[in-house]
């Protein structure tokens, strides 16, 4: 027995950023996906998702009863289901920025809570509001504090658009050109990146004065710029922000970009081939690269696999 599909996504631009309230925008990618299934025989990777489902599960209970306001579920039938083995059968990778946790939880929302705020029906922003809201307690289990962006966009598979902390809305992106040279495309830096240390570094940085500067008047408006950019499908100004932000992130954020990468980072921006950014927290994981001429782009990083998520 299999449920719906949940699938990764990507948050394009945004990453420390919304935590400050700048402009974020994240995509469903399709790509990847996982889904509960139900079923005794495991391997040893089901066997650890099981795992995970009985003390995710005994969280939920804690959190229901620590504020029933918010969010309840059907504990009974959720307890049923991981006695039979239930797991989440995912081909998402864990820890690579693309959000495998949140699409669990979209999952788990889906088939266990009880009175719950559905698909189908017309999505206010406050909806969308409390929606984010039990997201981010469920998803905080995972990885300490969360948004609960990832599973709104997992649960939704909608782009959103971030405009301000209280203030998100499903957004509408321009279609794909799929015959276009331009890409957006991800780039495995063959390690494991986890979230929570990286966010630990950025607000001890957000301690000092110069960088709170440098974040307003560097980063955050080079993002909003993209993202400005990125929906009116402006396509040379969102090049040169981008150009910028890479720059901007290279110069000022450097432990969430490992090491290996520096170098490919700096020769990204100055022969224009592509151009390199965080994607979601850094520290390993993916890479998130732009690039007006794709060909160009792979001649470049000749020795990387390059996993194109978006066409210009
Ligand atoms: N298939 C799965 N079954 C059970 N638990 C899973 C599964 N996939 C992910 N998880 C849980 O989610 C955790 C990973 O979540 P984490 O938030 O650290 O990374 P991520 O969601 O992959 O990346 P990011 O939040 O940076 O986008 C794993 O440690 C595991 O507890
Ligand atoms: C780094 C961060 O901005 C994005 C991680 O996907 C943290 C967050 O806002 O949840």
């Amino acid at each position: 027995m299999k449920g719906p599909l949940f699938y990764s996504k990507i948050l394009l631009f945004g990453e420390y950023g919304i935590i400050k309230d700048s402009k974020g925008l994240s995509i469903p990618y399709n790509f990847y996906n996982g889904a509960l299934k139900v079923d005794k025989a495991h391997t040893e990777k089901q066997h650890q998702s099981n795992v995970n489902l009985q003390r995710f599960a005994e969280y939920l209970a804690e959190l229901e009863k620590q504020q029933p306001k918010l969010v309840s579920f059907d504990l009974k039938s959720l307890q049923e289901d991981i006695d039979a083995g239930m797991y989440f059968d995912s081909s998402i990778p864990q820890g690579y920025g693309v959000g495998s946790s949140g699409a669990l939880v979209a999952a788990i929302y889906d088939k266990y809570a009880t009175n719950k705020i559905t698909v189908l029906e017309n999505l206010s922003r406050e909806k969308l509001l409390k929606l984010k809201a039990i997201f981010g307690e469920m998803e905080s289990f995972f990885h300490g504090k969360s948004s609960g962006l990832d599973p709104l966009n997992s649960y939704l598979s909608l782009p959103i658009l971030i405009n301000s902390k209280d203030n998100i809305e499903a957004a509408g992106i321009p279609s794909q050109t799929k015959s276009g040279k331009g890409a957006v495309f991800l780039l495995d830096s063959g390690t494991v990146g986890e979230t929570a240390p990286m966010v630990n570094i950025f607000m001890e940085n957000m301690k000092q004065e110069g960088f709170r500067k440098m974040l307003k008047d560097k980063f955050v408006k080079r993002t909003d710029a993209c993202v400005e950019d990125f929906l009116k499908g402006d396509v040379k100004s969102l090049f040169s922000n981008i150009k910028e932000l890479s720059h901007v992130v290279l110069d000022n954020f450097k432990p969430m970009i490992p090491k290996q990468f520096h170098k490919l980072w700096k020769e990204g921006i100055e022969s224009n081939a592509y151009y390199l950014k965080l994607c979601g927290s850094g520290g390993g994981g993916y890479i998130l690269g732009f690039t007006e001429d794709l060909a160009k782009a792979q001649k470049a990083l000749k020795n990387y696999k390059l996993e194109v998520v978006y066409n210009f």
